[in-house]
């Protein structure tokens, strides 16, 4: 099933074109790496796809469902419920410990106070940093902050996780750990994933391949470069 569709977006900030008519499908269960030189737009098509951001014109479907034209509370409720996002550098809320952190999107969705830490608990240590269950980000290094992220990210067990640079802040050894949580939530849980990275290594985790350059999709790029994804 197609979870995710792209037809003809356009993006500009100012009279700087980001995206200039990009299509996409992603299936249920699929990882696309989006690739590409620095500026050549891949950022950008991560925030249209999750409904961050909304395109100049195009369209974006989830589950067949117009995106761009959702009101801002149905895209936040998409974002809290069925999206994952995950960026380079964590973001994680200062005053909350790393626990405190991953329960939020829990909590926010309705979830108990106790049944959620738990749960939090559970995906630290998932990503290897349970021990920093009680500690604020300022008290974490990057690396550190960015695996809480992920366990953010991934706590509610989203439909689709928007991912952009998730292991620059990584060394290899975990990088790899985190990528090899993410294909498997793909593999047995039908997970799909947009995967935004600079490294080919990455990308090879990754069931096919978008090369963007200059806002448009390569055709010379490698992988499957029209960016179906099936
Ligand atoms: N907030 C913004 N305001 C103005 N221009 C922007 C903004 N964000 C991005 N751009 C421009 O849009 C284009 C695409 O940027 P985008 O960040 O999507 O590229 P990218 O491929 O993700 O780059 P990188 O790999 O360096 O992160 C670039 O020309 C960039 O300078």
């Amino acid at each position: 099933m197609t979870l995710l569709q792209a037809r003809a977006v356009v993006k500009s900030y100012g009279p700087t074109p980001a995206l200039r008519g990009i299509d996409l499908d992603l299936e249920e269960g699929r990882i696309l790496a989006v690739t590409g030189p620095s500026g050549c737009g891949k950022s950008t098509l991560l925030h249209c796809l999750a409904g961050i951001l909304p395109p100049d014109s195009g369209e974006v479907r989830y589950r067949g469902r117009r995106l761009d034209e959702a009101s801002e509370a149905e895209r936040s409720r998409l974002r809290r419920g069925e999206f994952g996002v995950l960026f380079q550098f964590g973001m994680l809320v200062p005053e909350l410990t790393a626990a405190e952190n991953v329960a939020l999107p829990l909590l926010l969705a309705g979830g108990g106070r106790r049944e959620s830490r738990a749960t939090a608990l559970d995906w630290l240590g998932r990503l290897g940093v349970e021990e920093l269950a009680d500690t604020l980000p300022g008290e974490m290094s990057g690396g550190q902050q960015q695996r809480c992220a992920a366990a953010r990210a991934l706590v509610t067990e989203p439909s689709v996780l928007f991912a952009d640079e998730p292991t620059g802040a990584l060394d290899t050894l975990v990088g790899e750990r985190l990528l090899g949580l993410v294909v498997g939530l793909a593999r047995e849980r039908g997970m799909s994933v947009v995967l935004v990275t600079h490294s080919a290594t990455v990308a090879a985790y990754a069931d096919a391949e978008l090369v963007l350059r200059d806002g448009a999709v390569d055709p010379s790029g490698l992988g499957m470069s029209t960016g179906a994804v099936r």
